[in-house]
């Protein structure tokens, strides 16, 4: 029997510094998201990050918590729900930390007599601080404790041309209302050294104004190359000029060299430079979550505004739109029916 287990990052269990505390200790303690050797991933984590950044980010949680529990968690949930109510077909959600485990996912097919699993990573973009970590670890469960199924691995969907158009009308959509001079394409952030890491050439990727527009090999798990192809796709299809758009990463963390423009700085430089009315979307998360609904939509928009801008629109994350459960389906009955996968 097949079934589906989709995957998302997982929240803390509440916006307080006693719940966030172990979520970023699971998180950050991931090698694959803290790439350094053990010993100073411990010092860095245990022994700098875990002592100041639970109080912070639970002030910056307490911000966007929803009644029923964590935006990104409530979401995914809704999402699940109606895509499992549509495709027909076991559908479970597993988080890669927190307690909503890929494990509990798969016991939870394992339960309906799941055995062939279309495993989804709910990221549009290939890093091995998101979609890798979530595949390794979905393995390495089902390798432990369920050894008897199968696990296919949806590909990252950022060019997809479906997924492309359900964007670029979430953009049209969200400025209805909104007459805007620019817009802004803001991914999340990693560090530059996980770019040359997953670079299966050790050669193509330079981070210079060409690598990432050169036919490579490299581009399968080049996260940098796939967020400028998601944002070349998505500015042809709604006819905008290159002056009109700039890309930029967010969410930094510790001080090594992440993948630039950074975000903060770019909404001081838009400000400063003249944009009045900036439109932001983020195209890395296919659910509204801390990195989205408080670092860009209110953070964002008191950094441009005070350098100079006017009005500032925050684009929703595709969340549990009836569009976006669709093409999922879609995804999922052509894997279920004919073994394709969305190219
Ligand atoms: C080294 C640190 C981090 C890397 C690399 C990283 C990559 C990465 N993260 C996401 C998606 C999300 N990240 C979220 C929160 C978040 N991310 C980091 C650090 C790294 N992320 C931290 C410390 C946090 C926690 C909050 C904070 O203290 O700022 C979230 C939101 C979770 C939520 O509960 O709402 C998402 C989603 C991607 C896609 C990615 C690589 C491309
Ligand atoms: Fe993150
Ligand atoms: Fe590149």
């Amino acid at each position: 029997m097949k079934g589906v287990l989709l995957v998302n990052l997982g929240s803390p269990d509440s916006p307080t510094p006693k719940d966030v505390k172990p979520y970023l200790d699971e998180f950050l303690m991931d090698e694959r998201v803290i790439d350094v050797p053990l010993w100073w991933r411990t010092i860095l984590v245990r022994g700098i990050i875990l002592r100041t950044r639970p109080k912070k980010s639970a002030e910056a949680y307490q911000k966007i918590w929803w009644e029923e529990g964590s935006p990104l968690v409530v979401i995914s949930e809704r999402f699940t729900e109606k895509v499992k109510e549509l495709a027909e077909i076991p559908v479970a959600l597993g988080m890669r930390y927190g307690k909503m485990s890929i494990k509990n996912g798969l016991q939870e097919l394992k339960e309906q007599e799941v055995t062939d699993v279309l495993l989804v990573p709910l990221y549009p973009h290939y890093a091995m601080s998101s979609y890798e970590t979530v595949v390794v670890k979905a393995m390495e469960d089902k390798d432990q404790y369920f050894p008897e199924m199968k696990i296919t691995t949806l590909p990252a969907f950022y060019g997809n041309p479906d997924y492309i158009n359900l964007l670029s009308k979430s953009i049209t959509n969200g400025l209805k209302d909104f007459d805007y001079d620019h817009l802004l394409f803001s991914y999340h952030g990693i560090p530059e050294r996980q770019i040359f890491k997953k670079d299966p050439t050790q050669f193509h990727c330079k981070l210079d104004e060409q690598c990432c527009t050169t036919n490579s090999v490299a581009h399968t798990t080049c996260y940098r190359h796939q967020c400028f192809a998601m944002t070349e796709k998505v500015k042809q299809n709604l006819g905008l000029s290159d002056a009109m758009i700039t890309i930029s990463f967010q969410s930094r963390l510790l001080n090594d060299p992440w993948l630039k423009p950074y975000t903060d700085f770019e909404f001081e430089r838009l400000g400063k430079e003249g944009v009045k009315r900036l439109a932001v979307i983020t195209p890395a998360f296919v659910a509204d979550c801390l990195e989205t609904l408080e670092e860009i939509a209110m953070e964002g928009e008191e950094q441009f505004k005070s350098a100079g801008g006017e009005g500032y629109k925050y684009i929703p994350c595709l969340n549990d739109s009836p569009e976006w459960v669709e093409l999922m389906v879609d995804w999922i009955r052509n894997w279920q029916l004919k073994e394709t996968l969305p190219a």
